[in-house]
């Protein structure tokens, strides 16, 4: 079986490094003229796989924006995640799941086993129950060629007051995740399947990435203010793992599919070049 870390690197290889967030927000419904409901949705969600999945390597589900519409947006995120992997997108569900391990089990049974109808290729987690709570999540995706993003040093101005908290150890908490994870995927080849979630907007903050040999999802592009250009200052010499994710800027773009795939055609252009 191949591990997620080798269909990420093959997708990139061949699609670019470039995931693109589907996050129906009630206003991106407005402005593409679809009522804030089921319907709506659901045609968002559709348009956006038919548009893009395709195409870009990675496809990223906020799970907020389908769970506001109870049972049946459930229903409706669990045919996105099946329509964008059967035309070859892999599906980075967003859900930020993170609980006592005996829970982050189910959690793991629920996003990351085929038995699942909402199994993704890889989910988001949050580490601040402590590194080793994920450890069924880790589990799980090592068992089913999955993968799991941990947020480290996260796109929003109030992260920082916890993730640069330096703990008893002195190192911060985000470098304490991130030489976690750098453990877990040392020796893996061409990647690691468990990743970091590093937003483009942090600026030089000191952290160490070098070691992660792990993909490093960078969300904050386009409407939270990044720009490819701050990716070298964030990644320094780990720009070669970072996969760049924008939301909004393409989904903006939207609803005609020309229009989405030309916005997704532009933000990959100008990641490539700043990824070189
Ligand atoms: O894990 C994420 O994807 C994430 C982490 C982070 O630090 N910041 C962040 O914005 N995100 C998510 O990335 C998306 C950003 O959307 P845009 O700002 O519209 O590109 C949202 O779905 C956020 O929940």
């Amino acid at each position: 079986m191949e591990t997620f870390g080798e269909r990420l690197h093959a997708a990139v290889a061949e699609r670019g490094p470039l995931c693109v967030g589907i996050d129906p927000h009630a206003s991106l419904l407005a402005r593409w003229g679809l009522s804030d409901d089921i319907a709506g949705l659901e045609h968002f969600a559709r348009t956006v796989v038919e548009a893009l999945a395709d195409r870009v390597a990675v496809l990223k589900p906020q799970s907020a924006f389908f769970e506001r519409f109870g049972s049946r947006g459930v229903a409706v995120l669990e045919s996105t995640i099946r329509q964008s992997r059967e035309a070859g997108a892999l599906v980075l569900l967003d859900v930020k799941r993170g609980d006592i391990g005996s829970t982050m089990a189910a959690y793991a049974d629920a996003y990351l086993s085929p038995a699942s109808t909402l199994c993704a290729d890889a989910i988001t987690v949050s580490p601040y129950l402590g590194v080793g709570s994920l450890q069924p999540a880790f589990d799980s995706a090592a068992a089913h060629g999955g993968g799991v993003f941990v947020l480290a040093l996260t796109s929003n101005p109030e992260g920082p007051a916890v993730q640069h908290a330096v703990t008893s150890s002195g190192k911060s908490v985000a470098q304490t995740v991130i030489d976690e994870i750098s453990q877990v995927n040392a020796g893996a080849q061409p990647l690691g399947s468990l990743g970091l979630v590093v937003g483009a907007t942090i600026g030089e903050t000191g952290h160490d990435l070098s070691k992660v040999n792990g993909p490093l999802l960078a969300p904050g592009l386009g409407a939270q203010g990044g720009t490819p250009d701050d990716l070298r200052a964030v990644f320094g010499e780990s720009l070669h793992n970072v996969l760049p994710s924008y939301s909004r800027e393409v989904l903006a773009a939207g609803p005609e599919i020309g229009e989405l795939r030309a916005a997704t055609d532009r933000v990959l252009a100008g990641v490539r070049a700043a990824l070189g």
